[in-house]
């Protein structure tokens, strides 16, 4: 979430991929170190990959790449890792965007959505704290009006981040406190309102309408808002995560995915497959519970780090 990167902000990124870089290298160095580029290691190749849950059309396409490469009878570790990078690299590159709430217009409106338990409230409090701590006026609003448990754990990230906290009790009506935060929000020179919501699908239906009520009534205090919808996914789902997209990506207008608990699982690679069947682009990466483990997404970082490169 910084402009500038921390020192250790790739070691960061590369602890919190380990289990995946483990999954997916090991066998594929070992492969290509030990015999040159055949059918059959290519074959294995893209076993690899997609055990790796990197979908089968990246896949196919890597195994095209390499088919083109040229590697030494003994290839060094690194080149092989190097040329698997270039060509995740290649595949994430075009999905990656940058969310910078202080750019667009104030109060800049930013709507969480996304499952229980995906990370929504501590991707949510990760970015209130970044933002606070570089002088912005932030509102948290918590939109998740059913859930005394979710209320109480975003009060404890505002008060953590200094951002003010808006909530409702008891099944109050969303979308009513969504417009009236704003409201207020607009009124009191906020630079950014950030709307948890709820995360239910054992109703899918009458989640999304509530989602969309949210999306209509911020819209009547000003067309452009949520200026950001981002959808919040959770890696070590695998390809979980990719349903999960296809429900609240049609209907919730998500401009932007997050995609957590990278550093819990081996299936990071999941991040491919998602990022491309998305029609959002991934803005922001989660290797950890700390305030400083929500990171930028960075296609090259990724990839490298995926691969057990360091740097
Ligand atoms: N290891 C790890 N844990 C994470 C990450 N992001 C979130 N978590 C943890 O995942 C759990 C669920 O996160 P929440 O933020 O509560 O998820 P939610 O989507 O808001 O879910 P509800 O509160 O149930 O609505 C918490 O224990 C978080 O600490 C991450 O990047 N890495």
């Amino acid at each position: 979430m910084n402009d500038t990167p921390k020192k250790g902000w790739f070691q960061r990124l590369s602890a919190g991929l380990s289990r995946s870089s483990k999954q997916m290298t090991d066998q594929v160095v070992a492969t290509f170190v030990k015999e040159p580029l055949s059918e059959a290691s290519l074959e294995q190749l893209e076993e690899h990959l997609l055990e790796s849950d990197l979908g089968p059309a990246a896949s196919a396409r890597i195994v095209e790449r390499f088919r083109g490469l040229k590697f030494g009878k003994d290839a060094p570790e690194r080149e092989v890792k190097e040329a698997l990078a270039e060509a995740v690299a290649a595949e994430l590159s075009p999905r990656q965007a940058t969310f910078d709430p202080l750019s667009g217009p104030k109060p800049y409106v930013v709507l969480f959505v996304g499952v229980n338990g995906s990370g929504k409230t501590t991707t949510l409090g990760k970015i209130a704290a970044d933002l606070t701590g570089k002088g912005a006026k932030v509102m948290i609003v918590a939109g998740d009006t059913f859930r005394a448990a979710a209320r109480e754990q975003l009060k404890v990230w505002a008060e953590r981040a200094g951002a003010d906290f808006e909530s409702r009790r008891d099944g109050a009506d969303a979308a009513g406190l969504a417009f009236d935060a704003y409201t207020k929000a607009r009124a009191e020179g906020y630079d950014v309102v950030l709307i948890d919501t709820a995360g239910r699908l054992q109703n899918k239906s009458a989640l999304m309408d509530e989602l969309l009520k949210i999306v209509r009534v911020l819209k009547k205090v000003d067309p452009e808002a949520p200026h950001d919808t981002l959808l919040v996914l959770d890696a070590t789902v695998g390809r979980n995560a990719l349903a999960q997209e296809q429900i609240f990506g049609r209907t919730a207008f998500v401009t932007g995915v997050v995609m957590t608990k990278l550093d819990g699982t081996a299936r990071g690679g999941v991040l491919v497959p998602v990022a491309q069947a998305s029609d959002a682009p991934l803005m922001l990466i989660g290797v950890g519970e700390g305030v400083e483990d929500l990171q930028p997404f960075d296609a090259r970082a990724f990839s490298r780090s995926l691969v057990g490169l360091e740097d």
